[in-house]
């Protein structure tokens, strides 16, 4: 559904991401990982059509993105790693907010069951300075969700999150999936990974070294979560994808 085809991105002079060719298909769950500086975020970024990529193409359902960005814009929900939301604003005049800025015939029976599912009711009058970090994150989510997408680009979603929160999260994420929408989710936390996703992309250093299978995966995941060794480990992941 989505294609890259040999995409490039170079920030000031840096090759950020090497000529990366891949697919992801409807309905697919994929975790993203990889060390710190890996391109990760920046990949996600090009998807959700914030950035441009220097080289290559990519297209959705066939059609370069470029081509169409509002009409993709709309089927694509990207929430960033860093919060962007209004400080002053309560939970719910933050939500209001964004439901007018979308333009987008959202339902009401959507938003409230999506702040059940987080748990927001209980937070709705209480001004976004005076949450925690873990419940700016929930109303972040929220934000980049308003408009019901079919492709869900989580940058660290649960980061920062205490234990129930990111099940609460989790639980959501995964209703969503069954519902078939498709979910790319960056994560250095493994358990978000293995309860989530049943793909995997690794990337190192600009370079998508593994797509497939997260079981093809979990042999070596303690190799990946120790950050360690990496020649060793972009040997054995590049002969996996062969
Ligand atoms: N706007 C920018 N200006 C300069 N360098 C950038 C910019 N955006 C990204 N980079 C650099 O590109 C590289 C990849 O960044 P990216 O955020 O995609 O990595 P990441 O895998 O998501 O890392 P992390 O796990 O730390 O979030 C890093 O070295 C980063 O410093």
């Amino acid at each position: 559904m989505i294609l890259l085809d040999q995409v490039g991105k170079e920030i000031k002079k840096k090759h950020i991401l090497k000529s990366v060719s891949t697919q992801i298909n409807q309905g697919e769950s994929i975790g993203i990982v990889g060390p710190n500086g890996a391109g990760k975020s920046t990949f996600i970024k090009l998807i959700a059509t914030i950035i441009k990529p220097d080289t290559g193409r990519i297209l959705y359902k066939g059609n370069p993105i470029e081509k169409s960005v509002k009409a993709f814009r709309k089927q694509v929900g990207y929430i960033p790693q860093d919060i962007a939301l209004f400080e002053d604003f309560t939970v719910k005049e933050q939500l209001s907010f964004w439901k007018s800025a979308v333009q987008l015939s959202v339902s009401d029976d959507y938003v409230q069951n999506m702040m059940a599912s987080l748990d927001l009711h209980s937070v709705e009058h209480q001004k976004v300075k005076e949450l925690s970090g873990g419940w700016k994150r929930k109303v972040n989510v929220c934000v980049g969700m308003l408009h019901n997408p079919d492709i869900l680009l989580l940058d660290e979603p649960t980061a920062g999150v205490d234990l129930a929160a990111k099940d609460d999260l989790i639980q959501w994420l995964t209703s969503l999936h069954h519902a078939g929408k498709t979910l790319l989710i960056i994560s250095h936390d493994w358990d978000v990974i293995n309860r989530l996703c049943e793909k995997a992309m690794v990337f190192q250093q600009g370079e998508l070294i593994f797509h497939d299978q997260l079981d093809r995966l979990n042999d070596i995941e303690q190799n990946l979560r120790l950050d360690h060794n990496h020649q060793e480990l972009v040997k054995i992941l590049k002969q996996r994808m062969n």
